[in-house]
């Protein structure tokens, strides 16, 4: 009995240490978000992701492996002023987050910079997105997504809509504001449903000509002004591969900057395993297929290296994507049916 009481108390602890941490963490964030001048300070201990229209920079790590470079404010400043900029030009960057330690984060578009020059004096390589997802690891990819998001979101919201007068941001970038229209711009993201389809036995994948060669994904879609997620996701299968999905189960969400920013909701679903056939609308799908549980697993087991030298005939989304997590719950689902 006590021997319980101690090991709830403790946990109490723990969670409430974490708690609290995390807690002052989103606090300080919040504060930064509302006060330029904080955020300038907390700017001088930060660290900045570079990129250089919009492709991030890269290190090579001792151990051959990449990672996202985080620059130090005032090593940053140095290296600007190498290059022929001036320093301030740090002030420019956009708020992102903050590490587990408190450290705040931020990027900064150094587009108009001359490239070779940076990438020697940081000792990295600026590589487009898609390309940087293949080479950094999973935890690094939101945040790179997230940098490129915010900055592509500042470069195309440069101008009110009602006025066409110039907007202005705040220090951190959580939004601009018309001083004509007074008019506030948030930073956006689109509503996207993304559904794994399954007749129980197998699951449903499709592919756009866009694609890359072989590569199979879950259904997806654009969400209609005033949809609910269910509704979105009922008429995306309807409309893309002519079948009335059930069962909806929401699996997660994702952030997904591609081609602008859009926030996925992933759900599984079925359909009547008597109602399969698909009658896919080509003016979206090049092919649209039902693939069986081996199928799957040896896609899962045997991801592309360089899927753009050598494409396999089928393969599935990688791991950042969350179309990968779908189908990969999808088969650990199948694997416990079939004990
Ligand atoms: N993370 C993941 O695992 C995955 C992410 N995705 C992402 O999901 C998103 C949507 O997928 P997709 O199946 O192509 O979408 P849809 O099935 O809705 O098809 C795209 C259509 O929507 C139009 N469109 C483009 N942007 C918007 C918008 N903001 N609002 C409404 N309609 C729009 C396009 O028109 P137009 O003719 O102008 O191009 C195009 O006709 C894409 O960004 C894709 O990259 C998709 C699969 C997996
Ligand atoms: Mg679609």
């Amino acid at each position: 009995m006590l021997k319980s009481f101690k090991l709830l108390f403790n946990c109490n602890l723990v969670l409430s240490r974490s708690c609290s941490g995390y807690v002052s963490r989103m606090r300080y964030l919040m504060r930064l978000k509302e006060d330029d001048e904080a955020c300038r300070e907390a700017l001088k201990s930060g660290n900045i992701l570079l990129y250089h229209k919009l492709a991030p920079l890269l290190q090579k790590t001792n151990s051959g492996v990449y990672k996202l470079a985080c620059l130090k404010t005032s090593d940053l400043e140095h290296i600007l002023e190498k290059v022929g900029k001036d320093k301030h030009f740090v002030n420019e960057s956009f708020l992102l987050g903050c590490t587990d330690k408190g450290q705040p984060q931020f990027s900064l578009e150094v587009g108009d910079l001359d490239r070779r020059a940076l990438e020697q004096e940081c000792q990295g390589l600026f590589v487009d997105l898609r390309r940087a997802f293949f080479m950094i690891t999973g935890s690094e990819s939101a945040l790179v997504a997230k940098g490129q998001a915010l900055l592509r979101w500042h470069q195309t919201n440069g101008f009110c809509s009602a006025t066409g007068q110039p907007t202005i941001r705040n220090q951190s970038g959580s939004f601009r504001v018309c001083p004509s229209s007074g008019i506030t711009y948030y930073p956006k993201m689109a509503p996207v449903v993304i559904v794994l389809v399954s007749d129980g036995s197998r699951c449903l994948l499709a592919r756009q000509a866009m694609f890359p060669p072989g590569m199979y994904s879950a259904l997806s879609g654009f969400c209609d002004m005033g949809e609910s997620m269910e509704e979105a996701l009922h008429r995306e299968v309807a409309e893309e591969v002519g079948l009335e999905v059930e069962n909806l189960q929401y699996s997660g969400s994702q952030h997904w900057p591609f081609p602008q920013s859009s926030f996925m909701l992933a759900c599984h679903a079925t359909v009547n395993p008597d109602k399969t056939q698909v009658n896919i609308d080509t003016a979206e799908l090049e092919d649209a297929r039902w693939f069986t549980f081996e199928e799957i697993t040896e896609a899962l087991q045997n991801p592309p290296r360089n899927p753009k030298e050598e494409p396999p005939v089928f393969w599935v989304p990688p791991s950042y994507a969350i179309a990968n997590q779908l189908i990969q719950e999808w088969a650990n689902q199948q694997q416990l049916s079939r004990k």
